[in-house]
């Protein structure tokens, strides 16, 4: 395997339910991989699974276990404490830091998101847009070199959405310190899958029905071919 992780033939069932269907899908290193389909089409599923967070009741899952994973949810946990304690404390507690040191790249970290300034408030005073720059402070702490995304902005105002796309698009481009990051995210918003995305994978009940650079996704003349849904949901969330 060459790629960051590997799923084949997955399924998930969540009691009666068939979350996920025969999913093969391989991520492959410096990709921006869109997860897109309708509320319920499983994409927070695929996340948990390529996160390690749920484990598939069918086909494997292989993975590069040189490679470090961050994971990002639409609305972060924060601790009761201070923004730069809430990032210094991932790193004290994942890779095994002094406190000292851990503050220090936690600093060094609200810097790169620029929440310098706010590194002694309380997290969980800070703004929702604020809230997910520490979550991304967090995840890029870490030097991970997938970062999974679940509708990173769906709950943010333009303002916000605009600066924590614009975090994602630098952690993905190469040169960033400590190398670029592999993205993958899942969102309702079209117009940001075009500006950020590389790939696309369509979801639609578990199943995955198209999978395409992201210029033959939305250009090309196949989707109405693959799914009718497929074709309405794209055309219904650019109208
Ligand atoms: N822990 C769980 N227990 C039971 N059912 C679940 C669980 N997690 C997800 N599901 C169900 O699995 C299906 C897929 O859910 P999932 O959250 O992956 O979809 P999604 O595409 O991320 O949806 P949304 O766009 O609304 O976030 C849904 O029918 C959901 O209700």
């Amino acid at each position: 395997m060459s790629g960051l992780v590997q799923l084949s033939a997955v399924g998930v069932r969540f009691g009666r339910l068939q979350a996920l269907q025969d999913i093969s899908l391989k991520v492959s290193a410096g990709e921006r991989l869109a997860l897109i389909g309708a509320n319920g089409s499983g994409k927070s599923t695929l996340l948990r699974v390529l996160h390690g967070l749920v484990r598939p009741d069918s086909g494997s899952v292989l993975r590069d276990v040189a490679a470090r994973q961050a994971m990002l949810f639409q609305r972060p946990h924060m601790l009761r404490a201070s923004a730069l304690a809430n990032v210094a404390l991932g790193l004290w507690l994942q890779q095994g830091l002094r406190w000292r040191e851990a503050r220090r790249q936690a600093l060094r970290a609200l810097e790169r998101v620029g929440l310098a300034e706010e590194a002694q408030r309380n997290a969980r005073a800070l703004s929702g847009g604020q809230q997910q720059r520490l979550a991304l402070a967090r995840a890029w702490a870490v030097r991970p070199d997938m970062l999974l995304l679940d509708e990173p902005t769906a709950s943010l105002d333009p303002h916000a959405k605009r600066e924590v796309e614009a975090l994602m698009a630098e952690f993905a481009r190469p040169g960033e310190l400590g190398g670029a990051m592999t993205l993958v995210f899942a969102s309702h918003n079209l117009g940001q899958v075009k500006r950020l995305a590389t790939r696309v994978v369509y979801l639609e009940h578990g199943r995955v029905l198209a999978d395409l650079p992201v210029h033959e996704f939305f250009n090309g003349p196949t989707l109405g071919a693959v799914s009718r849904e497929a074709d309405l949901f794209v055309k219904g969330e650019l109208a």
